[in-house]
């Protein structure tokens, strides 16, 4: 019998009767607010900031939410099973955990605590490039769980070279490419604090430790910090890179690529022809192009595009288990959770995480159990309301 994540909640109501309330609200879209009291406003601001005027992460939460789903009754919902095949890996769930880099920004033990608590609660946790620390580190802390990495493309064909042998020999299995982040979007609320993270020293850990990018300094980290700060950043990303240059990437790649940022039926194609395995329908929780379209939005195309060749992935506003279920009525074999693990960290560590992962799948195993649904594959079109008075 698979894992009925809805018993959750008796556990809170029952741990409420002897005097023990949930220490973070269980609506995780609150979190934000309490995170906003704990942290600075620095940290903060480049958590919950997006590019432009806060345009396009608004976007993505009303593209969710103008969907609705529409329940379907006595059909047998006794017992449920989350679990998805994902690239080749069965997960318990359709959720990972999105790759989010500088953690130590909002708690000490930043990636090592998000991904202990990703791999108690047995969801992939996928580590970023510019995570705080290490991945070799990482990879330990994962032990037996799915270890999934983030690739920053850098300019440098030597640093990347080097990343994918790094993480390969910790274990990590499949590879997912951030093609939305060439460049650093325009993000005001960051810009008037001027304040990036980088400049803190925080998220340049993988970097810092790979004999190919300190082979581009011309002094030691600890001679002169500023400047490898400075040619991190100039080089992380390559916007002169185009779709020919992922063949470098499959080269050098045994395992499942996935590439994340795809927006554009036709790039999901490209994607396919170049030998992926996989895409992330994502606009980088609007923190990169101001103005653009709810991701949520653009999410059937991709599906119709490339659904029979490639694993489509979502992220980009997912806040509830419903937004889940929308995710996979729309087409999405899983999605990716960013801000509102974020926020669980910095409230309450690895306990926060986990209790922000087990909030969403209690929600979404009810939520498909009170619309009438076993198992995500049952999930369709057909399970939101199609807008002409007839579900
Ligand atoms: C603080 C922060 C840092 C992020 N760092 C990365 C990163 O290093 N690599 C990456 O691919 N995406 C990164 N992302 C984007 C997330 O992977 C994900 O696409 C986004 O958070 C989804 O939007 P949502 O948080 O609104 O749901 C970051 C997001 C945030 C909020
Ligand atoms: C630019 C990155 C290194 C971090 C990131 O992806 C983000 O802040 O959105």
């Amino acid at each position: 019998m698979a894992k009925h994540w809805a018993d959750f909640q008796y556990e809170i109501y029952l741990g409420g009767m002897g005097g023990a309330v949930p220490r973070l609200p269980t609506d995780l879209t609150r979190l934000e607010e309490l995170a906003e009291h704990r942290l600075g406003a620095g940290p903060v601001g480049y958590v919950a900031g997006g590019a432009g005027d806060g345009g396009t992460a608004r976007a993505n939460r009303a593209a969710l939410a103008r969907h609705r789903i529409v329940p379907r009754l006595l059909r047998d919902v006794g017992e449920r099973d989350l679990s998805v095949e994902v690239l080749g890996r069965s997960l318990p769930a359709p959720v990972a955990l999105a790759p989010v880099g500088v953690l130590s920004i909002v708690h000490p033990e930043a990636e090592s605590a998000a991904a202990r608590a990703a791999a108690a609660q047995g969801v992939p946790y996928i580590l970023s490039s510019a995570s705080s620390t290490p991945m070799e580190q990482i990879a330990e802390v994962l032990g037996d769980a799915e270890r999934w990495f983030q690739l920053y493309w850098a300019k440098d064909r030597e640093v990347t070279r080097s990343f994918l042998e790094r993480a390969r020999n910790s274990g990590y299995s499949v590879l997912v490419v951030t093609l939305d982040t060439p460049l650093l979007g325009w993000r005001p609320r960051d810009l008037e604090r001027a304040y990036l993270p980088f400049l803190h020293g925080v998220g340049t850990a993988n970097y810092f430790s790979d004999p190919a990018f300190l082979a581009g300094l011309a002094k030691p980290v600890h001679e002169d910090p500023n400047a490898a700060v400075l040619h991190f950043a100039g080089m992380f990303g390559d916007p002169g890179k185009t779709w020919p240059d992922l063949a470098f990437l499959r080269e050098h790649w045994d395992g499942p690529i996935v590439l994340k940022g795809i927006q554009h039926p036709d790039d999901a194609r490209l994607a396919a022809d170049a030998g992926m395995d996989g895409v992330v329908v994502s606009n980088h929780g609007g923190r990169q192009v101001a103005g653009a379209v709810g991701a949520a939005d653009v999410l059937p195309g991709v599906v119709r595009a490339v659904g029979d060749r490639l694993a489509v992935l979502f992220d980009s506003g997912v806040r509830s288990g419903d937004d889940v279920f929308k995710a996979l009525a729309l087409g999405a074999r899983a999605v990716l959770l960013g801000r509102p693990y974020v926020y669980g960290l910095a409230l309450d560590g690895q306990a926060g995480v986990e209790h922000v992962i087990r909030c969403l799948l209690a929600e979404l195993d009810l939520t498909l159990a009170l619309s009438g649904h076993r198992t995500p594959a049952s999930v369709g079109r057909d399970s939101l309301y199609a807008g002409d008075g007839d579900a």
